[in-house]
């Protein structure tokens, strides 16, 4: 069977775009297809205009802080329009750096929603990138899923009313009051951004700590952080129901208290989004909440089909689905793959205001190895001694393996945390010891110092068994 293209990828987001440049590069006849949006969730509805925004929000609290360092400016109010806008300008102008760069890598760019016909088939109807275009077929030999995910919320009368991450970035006026139900990435970013441009913000969550599956010592910590920034935390609730109320909401959680809004967003989860992409045309199998099932070499149950990101839903940040489809595209094209990654030292970083970022085990995963030796500091970061701030911490942590004085877990929050962390990961995923950070000169006056001067265990946590 001839097949118009060696490869086509289904998706345009940060997998799929790295996946097709790649095997272009190699000299295949890539073909990507794309429904939405240019450069995927990333660009367009996650990491770029959150980061924006988290630094838009960051400006109010620094007018204020200045004082104490002579300036005499005043807060003032913001222009929550003109954030907006000022956001999509600079995503409209990424959409056609990537499609200019799609095009200059000698790809064919096909817009519209991708439905598999038969495991080499894909059929391409109209969507709203191309609401008038005509469906037409093409074939591939192999094809690539990289189709994402997608908000989900839970299933409670009344959750019609409440938006998601995705419509947050397009809302007309900022809510003055704002219940985030959940306390993951989304909920945390989103609430530190709303509450740094001057919303009301109550966060629910079920546990009594945010941040599941985070180090727990780090968790306690960003409570406190989350309530030095004013937002209000209702831990161990869930919402039950939304009742819409004049112009606004009325939240009841399950421990009976009800909480007024203007705004109920739910930072609940996303799901893989493989809605009509026709898998039941092929081999592919998918599991419990549609991730698509593939092995380490992201093949799926269907020989000719691959899947990337967030769809196979194991960790779900942009440059894990990149490192994916830059992989992928070198084993398809016969190159050597250039890198192996770990998914154990994939550093992550939650955008609050501070940051809290993290590589490695938490201390909790640690001690399924083997005994650790733990190092934890907390001390008011020196630009708020003078602000006089001294609830916002900056609190570090280093998890050591104790056999092997190896560093096997660092973890941050404070200013610039993020920043710290990613020269922290090339430590952790060398695996330096301990021993390598002592003998590492600080850099003076910073917080950074701290990792490489904590020189006191703390304590000793036993293995468990
Ligand atoms: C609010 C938010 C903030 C985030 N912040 C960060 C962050 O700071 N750092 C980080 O590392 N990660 C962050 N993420 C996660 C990151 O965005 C994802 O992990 C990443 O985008 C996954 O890439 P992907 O290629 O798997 O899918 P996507 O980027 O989602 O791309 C999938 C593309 O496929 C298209 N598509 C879907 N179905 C079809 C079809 N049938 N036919 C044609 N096209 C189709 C979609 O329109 C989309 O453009 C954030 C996510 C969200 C929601
Ligand atoms: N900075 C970043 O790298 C970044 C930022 C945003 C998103 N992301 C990625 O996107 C993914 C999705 O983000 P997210 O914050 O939506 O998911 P998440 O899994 O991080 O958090 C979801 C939260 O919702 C809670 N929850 C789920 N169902 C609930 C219910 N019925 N009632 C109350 N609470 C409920 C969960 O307990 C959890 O705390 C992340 O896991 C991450 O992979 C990354």
């Amino acid at each position: 069977m001839a097949h118009e293209f060696d490869l086509l990828v289904i998706g345009a987001g940060s997998g799929g775009v790295r996946c097709a440049r790649i095997a272009a590069g190699h000299g295949a006849r890539v073909a990507v297809v794309e429904s939405r949006h240019w450069g995927g969730t990333c660009v367009n509805l996650g990491c770029v205009p959150k980061k924006l925004m988290v630094q838009a929000s960051e400006y109010g609290d620094m007018v204020e802080d200045s004082h104490a360092f002579g300036w005499t400016s005043t807060r003032g109010t913001h222009d929550w329009a003109k954030l907006i806008a000022a956001k999509d300008k600079e995503i409209t102008r990424l959409n056609g750096i990537y499609v200019s760069m799609l095009e200059k890598a000698g790809i064919t760019l096909l817009t519209g929603h991708a439905r598999f016909e038969d495991a080499h088939t894909v059929r391409i109807e109209p969507s709203p990138l191309a609401p008038d275009e005509q469906p037409f077929t093409v074939k591939a030999r192999h094809i690539v899923i990289a189709t994402g995910s997608t908000p989900v919320k839970p299933d409670i009368p009344g959750a019609e009313f409440a938006i998601t991450s995705d419509e947050a970035f397009h809302l007309p006026t900022r809510p003055q009051r704002v219940v985030i139900v959940g306390s993951g990435y989304i909920g945390l970013e989103f609430a530190g951004i709303f509450a740094g441009l001057g919303s009301e913000v109550d966060l629910v969550y079920r546990q009594d700590l945010p941040l599941r599956g985070f180090d727990e010592d780090m968790r306690a910590a960003m409570k406190e952080a989350i309530t030095a920034r004013g937002i209000t935390q209702h831990s161990h609730a869930s919402p039950t129901h939304i009742r819409k109320e004049g112009s606004g909401y009325s939240v009841t959680l399950d421990n009976g208290q009800t909480l007024e809004a203007d705004c109920v967003f739910f930072a609940t989860g996303r799901r893989p989004k493989i809605d009509s992409l026709g898998l039941e045309t092929t081999k592919v199998e998918t599991a419990d909440n549609g991730r698509i099932k593939v092995n380490s070499k992201r093949e799926t149950t269907q020989p000719g089909i691959y899947a990337i990101g967030d769809v196979t839903d194991h960790l779900n940040l942009t440059p894990v689905a990149i490192a994916e489809g830059h992989n992928l595209a070198d084993r398809l094209s016969g190159k050597e793959t250039p890198r192996s990654w770990s998914l154990r030292t994939t550093p992550k970083a939650v955008f609050f205001s501070p940051p809290l970022a993290t590589v490695g085990l938490t201390e909790e995963e640690a001690t399924h190895h083997g005994a650790v030796d733990v190092y934890f500091t907390r001390f008011t970061p020196m630009r708020h001694t003078l602000s006089g701030r001294t609830d916002r911490k900056t609190v570090m942590k280093l998890v050591v393996d104790q056999a092997s004085q190896k560093v096997v877990g660092a973890h941050v929050l404070g200013d610039d945390a993020a920043e710290m962390m990613q020269g922290i990961a090339v430590a952790v995923t060398a695996g330096l010891r301990k021993v390598d950070f002592d003998r590492t000169v600080g850099i003076h006056p910073t917080s950074a110092e701290e990792l490489v001067t904590l020189r006191t265990r703390t304590r000793e946590t036993p293995a468990i068994n």
